[in-house]
C-alpha cells in the first residue's frame, strides 16, 4: 500500500462530529501514532477527551477560517481528513456567506497549510448536494471541490482527493435522529414530500469511502460510493415498522428552504468521464491545461452518449425490508 496509517499522525478537521468519531476508532485500530482532532467546540472536545481518555488522541481548538489555528495543528502531520463544514441546508440558506467562509475559504486554508507542511495526502469530504447545486450549502461545497481540484493541479508533494456521499443515516440533525426525537417526545412525524428521494448510507459506508479514497485515490480524484436511494414515503413506512408504531401520525410540512426533490451523486458530464469501480465511481481530474489549442483535435470523446446524471431518482431503490433492517440495526447503535 502506497499510503500507510501505521505510526502516522492524522489530523481530522471537524473531528468531533459523528464522522470524526467513527474514523478515529478506525485509525486507532490501524496503529496510528496520533490522531489530532481539530474543531471549534470545546464542549464536544471535552466530552470526547473524557470518553476516549487515550493519550494517542490530542485535541486542538481552532477554526478552519483561521489559518494560524490550523498551522498550530498541522506540524508533522502525515494525512488530513477534512470534514469541517457548515452542512445544514436550511441554516446555510439563511447565512450563505458563513457557508462560504467555512466551506470554501476554510478548505483553501486547510489545503494551503497542509501543502506548506508537506502533508502526504488530504481527503476532502463533500456531498451530493454539490452536484447541480441549488442551495447555499451545496453551492459552497461545489466551490470547495473546485478549490481542492485547482490546488491538486499544483500540489506535487501533497495528494488531494474528494469524496462525495449522500445522506448519512446517523448524522446529527438529519431526518432519522429527528424522527426518533419526535417519537420520544410524542410528537407527530413531519414529512416534507412523499416523493422526495435521497441516497442513504450508513456511517460505516461513509467511513469506508473515505478510507478507500485514502488508500486508492489518485491526486485530483473525486470518489463516489454507489448507493441505493429511498423515497420519503418508503422511509416513513420502514421507520414505523422498525419502531413498531404502525398508526403513528404523520404531518405534511412541505419542502423546506433550498431542498431538491432528488439529489445527484454524479452529474451527467462527470458520469461520462467516470471510471466504474464496481462499488465506487472514480472521476479523475481533467488534466488539460488552460492552453486549449493543444487539445482541440482530440476533444472529449463520447460527450453525446450519456444524457443522465447518477441521481436518487434513477438509482436503484432500497427495498422496504432492507430499510427496516437497516433502521433496526441503527437503533441498536443509537
Ligand atoms: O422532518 C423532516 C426532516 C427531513 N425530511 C426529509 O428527509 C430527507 C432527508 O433530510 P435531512 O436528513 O435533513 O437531510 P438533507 O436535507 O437531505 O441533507 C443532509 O444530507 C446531506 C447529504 O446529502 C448532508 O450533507 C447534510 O448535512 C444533511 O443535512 C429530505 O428529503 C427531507 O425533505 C422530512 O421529510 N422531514
Amino acid at each position: 500500500m502506497l499510503f500507510n496509517l501505521n505510526k502516522s499522525t492524522v489530523l481530522i478537521t471537524g473531528g468531533t462530529g459523528s464522522f470524526g468519531e467513527a474514523v478515529t476508532n478506525i485509525l486507532l485500530s490501524q496503529g496510528v501514532n496520533e490522531v489530532r482532532i481539530f474543531s471549534r467546540d470545546e464542549k464536544k472536545q471535552d466530552e470526547l477527551r473524557k470518553k476516549y481518555s487515550n493519550s494517542k488522541i490530542s485535541f486542538y481548538i481552532g477554526d478552519v477560517r483561521d489559518k494560524e489555528s490550523i498551522n498550530d495543528a498541522m506540524n508533522n502531520v502525515d494525512y488530513v481528513f477534512h470534514a469541517a463544514a457548515l452542512k445544514q441546508v436550511p441554516s446555510c440558506e439563511f447565512f450563505p456567506l458563513e457557508a462560504m467562509k467555512t466551506n470554501v475559504i476554510g478548505t483553501s486554508n486547510v489545503l494551503d497549510v497542509a501543502i506548506a507542511n508537506k502533508v502526504k495526502k488530504v481527503i476532502c469530504l463533500s456531498t451530493d448536494k454539490a452536484v447541480y447545486p441549488i442551495n447555499a450549502m451545496g453551492q459552497s461545497k461545489a466551490l470547495m471541490e473546485k478549490v481542492a481540484l485547482a490546488k491538486s493541479r499544483t500540489s506535487k508533494g501533497t495528494q488531494i482527493c474528494i469524496t462525495r456521499y449522500g445522506n448519512v443515516l446517523a448524522s446529527r440533525g438529519s431526518v432519522f435522529p429527528v424522527f426518533l426525537e419526535k417519537v420520544r417526545g410524542g410528537l407527530p412525524l413531519t414529512v416534507t414530500d412523499d416523493e422526495m428521494t435521497r441516497f442513504i448510507m450508513t456511517l460505516e459506508e461513509a467511513v469506508n469511502l473515505v478510507l478507500y479514497a485514502f488508500e486508492s485515490g489518485i491526486n485530483g480524484d473525486t470518489l463516489v460510493q454507489k448507493s441505493k436511494s429511498v423515497s420519503m414515503k418508503i422511509f416513513i413506512d420502514a421507520f414505523k415498522i422498525a419502531l413498531n408504531i404502525p398508526d403513528y401520525s404523520v404531518e405534511k410540512i412541505g419542502i423546506r428552504h433550498g431542498e431538491k426533490k432528488y439529489e445527484a451523486l454524479l452529474g451527467e458530464e462527470e458520469l461520462l468521464r467516470a471510471v466504474d469501480l464496481e462499488k465506487f465511481y472514480r472521476v479523475p481530474i481533467d488534466s488539460r491545461g488552460l492552453n486549449y489549442e493543444q487539445y482541440m483535435e482530440e476533444g472529449i470523446a463520447g460527450l453525446a452518449e450519456i444524457n443522465e446524471s447518477y441521481n436518487s431518482n434513477n438509482a436503484e431503490r432500497m427495498d422496504l425490508q432492507d430499510l427496516v433492517d437497516l433502521f433496526k440495526q441503527e437503533l441498536t447503535i443509537t
